[in-house]
C-alpha cells in the first residue's frame, strides 16, 4: 500500500481503505475462483494496481467524465481507477462471466458506487465515453476496429478524449497506423523495474456527435 501513497501521496482516507480492502478481497476471491496468477496475487499493488494507475499519470480524469474498461479480465485497469476517479462512471466489460463475478464480489465490497460491470463482447455494447481504458486484450488494429465509434465528446474539457492502452514492447509496428498516438514509457512516472518495458498508449479519437 505504501507503494500506491509513494505515487498518489494526495489519496483520502477513504480511498486509502479501500486500497487496503482490495488485496483481501482478491486473495479471498481468487482462492475461489482464480482470476489473478499466484505471482500476480503475491505483488497485486504493483502488478495490477500501480500498474493501472499509470493511466492516471497519463490522462488526469475530470470529474463527471464516463469511462469503459474493455476486457477487464479481474478489474484492471478499472478498479483501481474507480478508486481514484469516485466522480467518474466507470462501466467494466469482460466476455468471460467468471471473472465478472470477482469483479462484481470486489466492487460490492469496497462499496464502489460508480462502477457497473457488463458480461458481453464490448462489440455489443451501444453507449459512448469519454474515454476507454484496457490492458492486454486485442492487437490495436483489433481493439480500434471494436471500439471506434463508442467514444463521444460528452464533456466540453480539454482533455483527447480516446483509448488509453496499457501495453508493452515494442509498439512501433503495431502503431504504424496510428499517427496521433502518443506513447508514455511508465518508467517517467515510476522507478520499479517491473515497469522497464511498460507503456501507456494514449490514441485521441474522433468523436461521434
Ligand atoms: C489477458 S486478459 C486481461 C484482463 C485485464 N485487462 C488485465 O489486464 O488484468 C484479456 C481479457 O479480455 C477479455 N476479452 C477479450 N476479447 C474481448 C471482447 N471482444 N469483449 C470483451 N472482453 C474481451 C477476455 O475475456 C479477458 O478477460
Amino acid at each position: 500500500m505504501e507503494l500506491i501513497q509513494k505515487y498518489f501521496p494526495n489519496l483520502t482516507d477513504d480511498q486509502i481503505e479501500k486500497f487496503k480492502k482490495l488485496e483481501s478481497l482478491y486473495q479471498d476471491w481468487n482462492l475461489k475462483i482464480n482470476v489473478v496468477s499466484r505471482k500476480d496475487i503475491d505483488e497485486l499493488y504493483l502488478r495490477h494496481v500501480l500498474h493501472s494507475l499509470a493511466i492516471a499519470k497519463v490522462m488526469p480524469f475530470n470529474s463527471g467524465a464516463k469511462i469503459m474498461d474493455v476486457g477487464t479480465g479481474g478489474g484492471f485497469p478499472g478498479v483501481p481507477l474507480a478508486i481514484l476517479y469516485p466522480d467518474c462512471s466507470f462501466h467494466l466489460v469482460d466476455s468471460i462471466a467468471k471473472k465478472l463475478k470477482v469483479v462484481n464480489e470486489v466492487v460490492d465490497g469496497l462499496g464502489l458506487t460508480n462502477v457497473k460491470t457488463t458480461h458481453t463482447r464490448v462489440e455489443e455494447i451501444n453507449e459512448t465515453y469519454d474515454f476507454i481504458v484496457s490492458r492486454a486484450v486485442a492487437a490495436m488494429p483489433t481493439f480500434v476496429h471494436w471500439v471506434k465509434g463508442k467514444i463521444a465528446k460528452r464533456q466540453n474539457h480539454e482533455l483527447k478524449n480516446g483509448i488509453l492502452y496499457l501495453k508493452g514492447g515494442d509498439l512501433s509496428e503495431e502503431l504504424q497506423d496510428y499517427k496521433s498516438a502518443t506513447i508514455y514509457n511508465i518508467t517517467d512516472f515510476y522507478s520499479e523495474d517491473f515497469f522497464d518495458t511498460k507503456k501507456v498508449v494514449h490514441l485521441p479519437m474522433k468523436f461521434k456527435g
